[in-house]
């Protein structure tokens, strides 16, 4: 069998703020064309893998691969400059700009006019209410709309890897679904997908593969179907 097409590689990660680790030794693949998922409790790491891997809390140790080209000593521009699209927790838009300008903001890096104009036609087209929406401002949207203009800005930024840090936080259930709708036409898409959630049930059916994070370590992978039939692991690390 010939070896998977690896988009993202995290080899031994450590990193942490100002005190001890906050993740401890985490290697994990994305290949490409699939979507990767690290469920674990809050306040265990997932935002910080992330953002380790986007360059914005600096790795201790260990290896970030990008297309096999290490990047964790790279500025975060330099990062997103590699494919590495980051849509973070909590949207962060700027809500006195439009949906479109928002948007516009994803693709500061691209200077080709057409480029720009052939990714925006490929958000509207995976999330048409954007379009609708064009000219509204984004403190005006509702919390599912802001999270479609996170991940449309994130789709704008044209990167090989999308990273997603829990887009079902703060939604109601119907919207989760609605959010979760999207990420599944983009996995028909083919995208490659880093994707952060606290609840394996919402993703299992939508993710190739799954990592268990606890206390800044993943403490199992495997197919996401397995992991919802292991009562135990669920339980001890999820809470049931
Ligand atoms: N900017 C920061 N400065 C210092 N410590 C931080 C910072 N951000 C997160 N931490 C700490 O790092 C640990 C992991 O937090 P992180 O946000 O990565 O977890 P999480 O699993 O994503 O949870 P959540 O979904 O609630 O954000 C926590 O103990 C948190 O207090």
């Amino acid at each position: 069998m010939p070896e998977p097409d690896i988009a993202l590689s995290l080899q031994g990660l450590t990193a942490g703020y100002e005190g001890p680790d906050v993740l401890r030794g985490i290697s994990l693949d994305v290949p490409r064309g699939r979507i990767v998922t690290v469920v674990g409790p809050n306040g265990h790491g997932k935002s910080t893998l992330l953002r380790t891997v986007s360059g914005l809390v600096r790795a201790r140790s260990g290896r970030v691969l990008v297309g096999g080209a290490e990047v964790q000593a790279l500025a975060p521009h330099r990062i997103a400059a590699a494919g590495v699209a980051h849509v973070p927790q909590g949207d962060l838009l700027f809500p006195e700009m439009t949906v479109h300008e928002n948007l516009m903001m994803g693709a500061y890096r691209e200077a080709d006019a057409g480029v720009i104009e052939a990714r925006l036609a490929e958000v509207h087209a995976l999330l048409p209410r954007l379009r609708e929406r064009h000219r509204q401002l984004a403190a005006s949207l509702s919390g599912g709309e802001r999270r479609m203009v996170g991940i449309g800005r994130g789709l704008m930024a044209g990167g090989a890897i999308l990273m997603l840090d829990e887009p079902s936080l703060g939604l109601a259930p119907l919207v989760i679904e609605q959010i979760y709708e999207v990420i599944g036409r983009l996995r028909e898409q083919g995208r490659t997908i880093l994707l952060v959630e606290e609840n394996p049930a919402r993703v299992a059916e939508l993710c190739d593969a799954m990592h268990l994070l606890d206390n800044g370590e993943i403490v199992w992978s495997g197919p996401p179907a397995e992991l919802m039939d292991r009562d135990e692991l669920l339980a001890t690390y999820l809470g049931g």
